[in-house]
């Protein structure tokens, strides 16, 4: 019964094979391939990989590349299967207007976080709302609260972004990034500062409001690819949770193949 969990960003195509569609379920192989090569997934990193039995997938990139994605699925005779937010999955209740306009990496990690969540809760206790943060080609800060609900969340440029888009629109901003410093000296320092202080401000300010709203010091997730860079600039205490995304999927496939 083995299942393979597709996570398809705007820079990169993460996928992972489990041994079985549950939380749990030990990897049997996994990895990462940026955009640009993924229609040599079935000649590449897929070939010889054993059949999965069922496949779960969450696409932000776009229609096209999920087809192109597809097309490497037919290496085996699996169905691909794509998360669309619904209003509820996973415990999770989805606060978003339009709640199948909401990212799918971002529900899919909602409901990984929310999992981690129930997790800790001690004997006696209750669950404490959440932040989780992505740090991909954009960064998200969502927020969940005790119950569950996702409350809204923010959209920001990834490092990446923002620091192309200083290139692009200035004269003097052509540098490698530096390190992040209190107080840069030097203009790749600053470039590599002022990134990382604008995702970290803006993760500190909805640590602040969301507990200001549950009245509880909320868990702090991160995931993503860039979450690394974030690691050593904030002072809240986080957790980095690579599978994330994963962890969601595992999830809703099992609630699925529940039913
Ligand atoms: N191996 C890598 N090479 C280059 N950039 C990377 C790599 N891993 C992570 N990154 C950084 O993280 C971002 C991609 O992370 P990822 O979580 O895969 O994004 P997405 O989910 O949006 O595709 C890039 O914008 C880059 O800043
Ligand atoms: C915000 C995102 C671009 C993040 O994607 P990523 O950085 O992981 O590639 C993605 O979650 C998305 O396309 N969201 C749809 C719009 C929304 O969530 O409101
Ligand atoms: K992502």
């Amino acid at each position: 019964m083995s299942f393979l969990a597709i996570d398809i960003g705007n820079t990169r195509l993460k996928w992972a094979l489990y041994a079985g569609p549950q939380p749990g379920s030990p990897v049997l192989h996994q990895g990462a391939v940026f955009l640009e090569t993924i229609d040599d997934l079935a000649d590449g990193p897929w070939k010889g990989l054993p059949e999965p039995t069922t496949m779960l997938g969450c696409d932000v990139a776009g229609d096209a590349v999920r087809r192109r994605v597809e097309e490497q699925l037919e290496l085996w005779d699996v169905e691909p299967r794509w998360v669309v937010p619904g209003t509820h999955d996973g415990g999770v209740t989805n606060g978003y207007d339009h709640p199948n306009r909401l990212g799918a990496d971002r529900w899919v990690s909602l409901v990984g976080a929310r999992r981690r969540v129930l997790a800790e809760v001690g004997p006696g206790g209750t669950p404490r709302p959440a932040l989780v943060v992505m740090v991909g080609t954009a960064v998200t800060v969502d927020a969940l609260d005790a119950e569950g609900r996702f409350l809204g969340g923010l959209i920001l440029p990834g490092f990446g972004m923002m620091l192309r888009a200083l290139e692009l629109g200035t004269a003097g901003l052509k540098v490698p990034t530096g390190d992040v410093v209190d107080f840069p000296t030097n203009t790749s320092d600053a470039l590599m500062s002022g990134g990382s202080s604008a995702i970290a401000g803006a993760i500190e300010r909805q640590h602040r409001k969301l507990m200001q709203r549950t009245g509880a010091e909320p868990l702090l997730y991160m995931t993503g690819g860039a979450a690394v860079k974030l690691a050593p600039i904030t002072e809240l205490r986080f957790e980095t949770v690579d599978s994330l995304i994963f962890d969601g999927l595992l999830a809703i496939q099992a609630h699925r193949l529940a039913l």
